[in-house]
């Protein structure tokens, strides 16, 4: 078996022994293979957000295992954590999160050069990603001077600049009108099937959860 993401048996809680003490996640399983795509749906603060961070590795579970291409992260320190969301996990959420003094492209190079690649290769990477989703006219603007919709996918080129493995994303089209919604989701569906990269996508939207390979709903603290 060579899932991509495998979480295992994830709880979460805050506050513990706390009187507010809350459990989030209570027995969390999910497996999601090479080039699949899983919509996962949930009501407001069922727990999506944290969900996604443990699986991305910003977030530690209490319990349960967190195995990304083959690499059980549950035991390895901060420094390999890192080292991994780094290499193998783009992130995508409702608000873009854009540098709002650099150009689009810049957005998308900086990244990769952070990373280690020459600059050539990580700006010929932003053009090719921006012309991607139909934005490469608008390489040399600022996130300011961009509608919505081009801000969300310059922020989508960026969670993908580094050829991650696995892409999160927190309602990636959440903040947008429905018709942009939809052009900007189909946007990202074309990057996410091109690169062949796996996914886990949570989204309100029961239309945009359709087009995905599967959908999970997140309830009471697990995934069914
Ligand atoms: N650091 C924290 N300390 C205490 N409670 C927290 C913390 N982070 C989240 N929570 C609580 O955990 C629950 C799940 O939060 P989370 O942000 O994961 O939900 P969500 O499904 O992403 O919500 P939304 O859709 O509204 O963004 C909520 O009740 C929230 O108040």
């Amino acid at each position: 078996m060579n899932e991509m993401l495998v979480l295992d048996g994830l709880r979460k809680g805050y506050n513990a022994g706390l009187p507010n003490a809350i459990t989030v996640l209570d027995g969390v399983d999910l497996t999601v293979a090479p080039g699949e795509v899983v919509a996962m749906v949930a009501p407001s603060g069922a727990g999506k957000s944290t969900l996604l961070h443990i699986a991305g590795l910003l977030d530690a579970p209490d319990t349960g295992r967190v195995v990304i291409g083959g690499t059980d992260y549950a035991g390895k320190g901060d420094r390999a954590r890192t080292a991994a969301r780094r290499r193998e996990v783009g992130f995508i959420y409702q608000f873009h999160h854009l540098l709002p003094e650099f150009t689009a492209a810049e957005n998308i190079i900086l990244p990769q050069l952070a990373n280690g690649t020459p600059r050539r290769e990580a700006e010929a990477r932003a053009t090719q990603l921006l012309d991607h989703v139909g934005i490469g006219h608008r390489a040399d603007h600022r996130p300011a001077a961009m509608s919505g919709g081009e801000q969300q996918r310059v922020a989508f080129c960026r969670a993908l600049a580094n050829r991650p493995r696995l892409l999160l994303a927190d309602e990636p089209t959440g903040n947008l009108d429905p018709a942009t919604s939809d052009r900007v989701f189909a946007a990202l569906m074309s990057l996410v099937r091109d690169t062949g990269l796996s996914a886990l996508i949570a989204t309100h939207n029961l239309e945009l959860a359709a087009r995905m390979d599967r959908m999970v709903r997140l309830e009471a603290g697990r995934l069914v």
